[in-house]
This record gives C-alpha cells, structure tokens and sequence, in this order.
C-alpha cells in the first residue's frame, strides 16, 4: 500500500527537518537516507565520497532507500540526489507519496553554504554549482506527485502544514491512522 511519505529536493530544501516534524505530528516512524547511510557504513558522507566515490555511494541510497520504503507507512527524507535516479522514483511511487519542496536558489544557498557536508559542493564556484544543480534537476523534481514551496520566508511548521494540506487534497487516506 502507498502509505508512506516521501520528501525530495535539493540539499537545503528542509526534507530533514520538515520529515522529522512530519513524523512527530503523524506519529509515524521517520527515516533519513542519508543518516541510514551513514549508520550503516559508520562513515560520514563526505568519507564515503572521498573513498568509494560518488557511484559506491548512489548504490547504497539506493539500497536504504528499497529497505526504509519496506515499512510501509513512514516519513522518508531523501537526499537531493535520490529522485534524479529512475529506479528510485519508480521505487517511490510504489509504495508511497512523493512531496517536492521546492526551494528557490537564494535560500537553499543561505542554508547551505556554513556546513562542508555536501561533496557536491566541493567545487571553485559552489554557489554556481548549487544553482548549476537546481537548474538541471528541477524539470525531474517537478515529477514527484506534490508540489510544496518551501522558501526562506516559511518557517518549518507553516511548511510543514502546507505538505499536510497537499497530502489531505490528493490522497487523504494517506494519513488516516493504520
Ligand atoms: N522551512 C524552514 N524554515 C527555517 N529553516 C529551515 C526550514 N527548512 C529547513 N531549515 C533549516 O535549513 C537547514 C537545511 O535543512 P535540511 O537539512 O532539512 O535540508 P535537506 O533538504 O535535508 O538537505 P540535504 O539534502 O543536504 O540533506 C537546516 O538547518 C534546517 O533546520
Ligand atoms: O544533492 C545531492 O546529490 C546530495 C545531497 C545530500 O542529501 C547527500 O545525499 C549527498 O551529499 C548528495
Ligand atoms: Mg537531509
């Protein structure tokens, strides 16, 4: 059954963040694939880039992403790279919702660019990379079944019930309790 929910966008958009307060309201189990990722290879991302490459790490999202779907009826943040890979939205869309929070250039850059965590990022210019990335991936992203703005005027709560109110309006089902 599609129960779970399942966030997408770009590093910064707050599919963290928005997931986990998702989760506290819904009371459903919360999992983060990047955070899965790092538990099961106890290394962080940027260790599992620097030694097994970007590949090594796209086969393990992928892999987290199959066992944390398998649940059922959870809140799933992604990473920003998961739904650019075919398989993985096909993976998505059979076992839950796909949110896209939608994050203007400007805020993502503000959110981003204290923290060295994102390897992507590791470039001369990553302002230019961060919107190089956006420009190349928002027609993919804009596949996900919702849409949600989610910019630097929102705070998480008001984001947060604007997701609950897109879910309530497409399949409301979805959040009735099991
Ligand atoms: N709506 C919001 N209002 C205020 N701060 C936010 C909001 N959404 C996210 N943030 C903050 O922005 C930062 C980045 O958010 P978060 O880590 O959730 O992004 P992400 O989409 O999970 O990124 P990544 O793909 O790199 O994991 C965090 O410090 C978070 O608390
Ligand atoms: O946008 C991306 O491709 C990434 C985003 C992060 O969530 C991590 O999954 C990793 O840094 C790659
Ligand atoms: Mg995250």
């Amino acid at each position: 059954m599609r129960r779970n929910i399942v966030l997408i966008g770009m590093m910064g958009a707050g599919k963290t963040a928005i997931g986990a307060e998702l989760a506290r309201r819904l009371g459903r189990p919360f999992w983060d694939t990047d955070s899965e990722i790092e538990r099961a290879a106890a290394m962080t991302i940027p260790e599992i880039f620097a030694r097994d490459g970007e590949d090594f790490f796209r086969a393990r999202e992928s892999e987290v992403l199959s066992r944390v779907l398998a649940s059922g009826s959870s809140i799933v943040s992604t990473g920003g790279g998961s739904w650019i890979r075919e398989q993985n939205r096909q993976r998505i869309a059979q076992h839950g919702v796909s949110v896209w929070l939608d994050c203007d250039a400007e805020t993502l850059w503000h959110r981003v660019r204290a923290r060295p965590t994102r390897p992507l990022l590791q470039t001369v210019d990553p302002r230019g990379t961060l919107e190089r990335l956006l420009a190349e991936r928002s027609p993919i992203y804009a596949s996900a079944d919702l849409r949600v703005t989610a910019t630097r005027a929102d705070s998480i709560e008001d984001t947060t019930n604007r997701v609950l109110d897109s879910i309530a309006a497409l399949e409301p089902m979805i959040l009735e309790p099991k």
